[in-house]
């Protein structure tokens, strides 16, 4: 760590506190994540998911792992600096975003989510503090949950952020796919073009509450899975017609909403692929650069921008529209709200008792500027990158390109003090056994609903 000197603390999450640092050598800013738990042995540090699974990622849109330092026992992450995260650009914000904007970010996210889901990996705890953005790039980071598409269930030490957690995983399924990645990139484009969270549940009930409240009561037909899942743990769902997304986002797109439809289905498998959203008109002025025509440049800190901007700024670079053999036409997509005679506004509980026991302890607040932001989990209003979970997972390569990328090396230097460089190196570490390892989340409370108090999405959001 002598090579680095410390500058500021950045984040402040569940598993460690994330600095802005400089290497001494080379003057590039980089963010090292201190990890709180100490780290006895190096088995212990590359069986961490986030280890594991970052260290097979390269993709501009995936923030990159630079080298794994233990010293003392610490574990140090150094990554590439971003700027900031999406919760922090829009707390404080008074002006909705452009379309143009949300539509250039979700690109680049949804190219990340193809590429990690492709490769056999979902991240499983999206949200807004873990996009991370740089000028017009955003990156997928916290990889500490990430786990591999292919790792067999029961899936059971799960616990991803409340408000973005997929019904499936609310109601228990011990089966689970890279649909939960879908279902929260749909929450966070409804945040993004509305400015507050779509389902900020105050408690497990509160948050299947939330969403019967606006996309309506799941039936035979949109999820008989869930119905007996719901069966099963013996909870009945709350009887709500729903509302039209466009009622809470009025200015957003029909393509926009559309797509929102569709990630945030009850049924994943209803749910498109980031592979077929990448197709949908929403995205329609988008296009993909191929990471093989992406100028690779030799300090990879600003990564060749994706997406509409990035891609007139590179002039040079073939214009390659998104073909992708399995993906679903999307102007097969017909509107599905059925529901939208039911307009009548959304119902949420503000003053909820938290029932989730370890986890997403703050209220959801009341009003428009603190109940859009206060997401589940932070441990102190003014840490804005602080949030929930358990982190450090694992995974598992499907491919051999992946192991391509992967590239690292382990580098001791000295007892106390190893280091394990991600970037231009070429020796591979043996993939080890999945090594599970969380923290449950207190289910007892979670059968009991609870009552909704006022109609917070009726509320206009300042445009
Ligand atoms: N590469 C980075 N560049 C700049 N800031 C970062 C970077 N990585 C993380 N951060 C900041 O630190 C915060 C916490 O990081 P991270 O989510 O990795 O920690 P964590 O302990 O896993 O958090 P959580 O409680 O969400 O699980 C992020 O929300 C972000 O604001």
């Amino acid at each position: 760590m002598d090579r680095y000197k410390l500058i500021k603390e950045v984040g402040d999450g569940t598993f460690g506190s994330v600095w802005r640092a400089i290497n001494k050598q080379t003057g590039e800013v980089v963010a090292i994540k201190k990890m709180k738990k100490k780290y006895y042995s190096w088995d212990e540090c590359i069986n961490l998911r986030e280890v594991k699974s970052l260290r097979r990622m390269n993709h501009p849109n995936i923030v990159k792992l630079k080298e794994v330092i233990r010293e003392n026992d610490i574990l140090y992450f150094v990554f590439e600096y971003m700027e900031c995260n999406l919760y922090q650009l829009m707390k404080d914000r008074q002006k909705l975003f452009a379309e143009a904007d949300i539509r250039n970010w979700c690109f680049q996210v949804f190219q990340g989510l193809s590429y990690m889901h492709q490769r056999g990996y979902f991240h499983r705890d999206l949200k807004p503090e873990n996009l991370l953005v740089s000028k017009d790039i955003i990156k997928i980071a916290d990889f500490g949950l990430a786990r591999e598409v292919n790792s067999s269930p029961p899936f059971t030490e799960y616990v991803s952020t409340r408000w973005y957690r997929a019904p499936e995983v609310l109601l228990q399924s011990y089966v689970y796919t890279s649909k939960v990645d879908m279902w929260a990139m749909g929450a966070i484009m409804a945040e993004l073009l509305s400015l507050r969270p779509i389902f900020p549940g105050a408690s497990e009930a509160d948050e299947i509450y939330k969403i019967c409240s606006v996309i309506g009561t799941p039936t035979e037909e949109t999820w008989l899975e869930g119905l007996n899942l719901a069966n099963t743990i013996n909870y009945q769902f709350p009887q709500l017609p729903g509302v039209p997304l466009s009622s809470l986002m009025p200015s957003a797109s029909e393509d926009a909403i559309n797509l929102i439809e569709r990630l945030c289905s009850w049924d994943p498998c209803s749910r498109p692929t980031a592979a077929e959203v990448l197709q949908h008109p929403f995205f329609q002025s988008c296009f993909y650069v191929p990471p093989s025509l992406r100028p690779k440049p030799s300090v990879a800190r600003t990564p060749p921008p994706v997406g509409p901007r990035g891609s007139f700024e590179h002039q040079s670079v073939k214009r390659h529209p998104v073909s992708l053999a399995n993906a679903k036409p999307f102007n097969s997509y017909v509107s599905p709200k059925s529901n939208a005679a039911f307009g009548s506004g959304v119902q949420r509980k503000l003053e909820m008792a938290n029932q989730d026991g370890t986890r997403n302890t703050k209220p959801v607040r009341s009003s428009v500027r603190d109940s859009k932001y206060r997401p589940p989990g932070k441990k102190s209003p003014h840490k804005a990158a602080a949030a929930s979970l358990n982190k450090n997972r694992v995974t598992r390569s499907v491919s051999e390109t992946a192991d391509k990328l992967a590239n690292m090396t382990i580098g001791a230097t000295g007892s106390r003090r190893h280091s394990v460089s991600v970037v231009g190196q070429h020796q591979q570490l043996k993939p080890p056994a999945m090594k599970a390892g969380w923290v449950g989340e207190t289910r007892d409370m979670f059968l009991r609903p609870t009552q909704p108090t006022t109609n917070a999405y009726s509320r206009k959001v300042a445009g």
